[in-house]
């Protein structure tokens, strides 16, 4: 059974750690920041690769601490991505994390994970995610694709619209969801 809740998390607002800075580590982050590029996030290892040093010149909001994990790192942290290549590591991040109550999500262990990173489609204002209850990344990311291409890129243009129309409705919220549901019916009926 999927009993996965999805949330859309502001985290430009939000402290993310993330433990690990290889090849794994780097594709985490690229995927976080290229939906989310003011996401607040400190990279912490020993070796941080020269893709993620080059990601930090440019993006005051990532930091980078040159070290090996240590609890302490774990303070004023909403989220923890635990992407080493270290198992026992990786395990010791989980339970270190789950003490503070912080949610975690260790990338090679899907049992250990709280969350799950999806796949991504960004169509201005609407943004899908996608995650197949961690049992096929390679899918999540083909479904990714295929969305990109299939999803029409004006249909930001009608969000847009439709919220402007949203803010000069007067009224109380039946009325409201009355009338953006008529405005709105052609989408959902099917063709003969
Ligand atoms: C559970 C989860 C935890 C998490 O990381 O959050 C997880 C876990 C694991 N991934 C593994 C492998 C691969 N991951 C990818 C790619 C992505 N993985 C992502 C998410 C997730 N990966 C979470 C579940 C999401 C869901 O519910 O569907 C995506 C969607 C988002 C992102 O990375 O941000 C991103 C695509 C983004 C895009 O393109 O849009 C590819 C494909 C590729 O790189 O081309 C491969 C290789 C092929 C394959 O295995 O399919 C392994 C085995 C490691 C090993 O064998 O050593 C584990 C560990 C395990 O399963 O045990
Ligand atoms: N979730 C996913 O999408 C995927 C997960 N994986 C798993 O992710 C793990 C990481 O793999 P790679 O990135 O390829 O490894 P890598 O060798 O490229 O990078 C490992 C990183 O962990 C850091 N590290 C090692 N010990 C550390 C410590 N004590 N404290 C802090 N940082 C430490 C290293 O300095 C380096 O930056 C593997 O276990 C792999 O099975 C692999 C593929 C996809």
């Amino acid at each position: 059974m999927n009993e996965l809740y999805p949330v859309f998390l502001k985290v430009s607002q939000l402290n993310t750690l993330l433990v690990g800075a290889g090849v794994v580590g780097l594709e985490k982050l690229t995927f976080l920041l290229k939906s989310s590029p003011n996401a607040r996030v400190t990279v912490l290892a020993p070796e941080i690769s020269e893709d993620v040093k080059r990601m930090a010149d440019h993006n005051e909001r990532l930091v980078l601490v040159q070290d090996i994990y240590r609890k302490k790192y774990l303070e004023e942290k909403h989220l923890v991505i635990a992407a080493t290549n270290d198992k026992e590591i990786n395990k010791e991040i989980h339970k270190d994390a789950k003490e503070r109550f912080l949610l975690v999500n260790v990338a090679d262990t899907p049992e250990y994970c709280d969350f799950y990173l999806g796949g991504i489609v960004t169509k201005g204002n609407v943004k899908i995610a996608i995650s197949t209850n961690g049992k096929s990344p390679t899918t999540a990311k083909r479904l990714r694709q295929l969305l990109e291409e299939v999803v029409p890129e004006n249909i930001n243009e009608m969000v847009e619209n439709i919220n402007l129309y949203r803010e000069t409705l007067k009224g109380d919220f039946e009325y409201k969801v009355k009338a953006l549901n008529k405005l709105t019916e052609e989408l959902i009926k099917k063709k003969d």
